[in-house]
């Protein structure tokens, strides 16, 4: 029996998307990006990305591999998707789950073509426009944001919930929102239509990971996501 695909696991499983970390490197201090992943899979984060702005190539890569290793090391290894933000370079050199590209970043239909038909691709979209090209072109998934005002990217266009109930109902694949999501605003998710909320800085910015997201876990567990 053939091993199923990273994409064909999370067509299974879009539940997955439930709480995505969503990584950074600004709050390390004396902690490792592998070590600080590890914990928020281990407190509960459903679905992994690597996004390190600043990095190269060649960094990311290394990034990449240390972050496996952890995982593997924490008897983690698999337990989640594990994809990298931007750059299809490093995911196709270390055989990444898969993905996640921007507006402005490579296209969805270059991704798919590069990374085959076994990766995940996910995709920014802030307009209905936007999500329904990036579903055409094969996006698995959509990230929506930045729903709330966020210092982690202070640039992020706005997105209203109204937009992103509209860019829910439009589409036939599952969405994420993100910007600005913590334990005060998840709530604000209900009955949107979303599968789930990607988190940075309400994961990576606190002191303790695991205990951060696992409150973060039994928000996101209590929320109704139904439309
Ligand atoms: C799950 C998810 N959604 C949206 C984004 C934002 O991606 P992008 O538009 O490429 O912006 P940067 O992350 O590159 O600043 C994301 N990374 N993940
Ligand atoms: C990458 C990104 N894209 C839109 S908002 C955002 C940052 C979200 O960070 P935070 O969860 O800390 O608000």
């Amino acid at each position: 029996m053939t091993a199923l695909t990273p994409r064909e696991r999370f067509r299974r499983a879009p539940e997955s998307l439930l709480l995505y970390a969503v990584s950074d490197d600004a709050w390390l201090g004396e902690r490792t990006l592998a070590s600080c992943c590890a914990q928020a899979v281990r407190g509960g984060a459903t679905f992994l990305q690597l996004r390190a702005k600043r990095a190269t190539t060649k960094e990311l890569i290394s990034a990449y591999a240390e972050i496996r290793d952890e995982l593997e090391r924490e008897g983690l290894a698999g337990k989640v998707p594990f994809v990298i933000d931007d750059d299809v370079e490093a995911a196709l050199a270390v055989g990444a789950d898969g993905v996640h590209v921007g507006q402005s970043d490579e296209s969805c239909a270059s991704a798919r073509a590069r990374l085959g038909e076994g990766a995940i691709v996910g995709v920014s979209a802030q307009t209905v426009e936007q999500a329904l090209a990036a579903q055409a072109a094969g996006a698995d998934y959509l990230g929506v944001g930045a729903l709330f005002k966020t210092a982690t990217k202070p640039e992020a266009a706005d997105v209203s919930l109204r937009t992103l109930r509209e860019i829910c109902a439009a589409v036939s694949i599952p969405v994420v929102g993100i910007g600005g999501l913590n334990a005060s605003t998840l709530a604000s998710l209900a009955h949107t239509g979303v599968h789930g909320a990607a988190v940075v800085s309400a994961i990576f910015a606190a002191g303790d990971i695991v205990s951060a997201t696992r409150d973060l876990r039994r928000i996101m567990d209590g929320v109704d996501l139904l439309v």
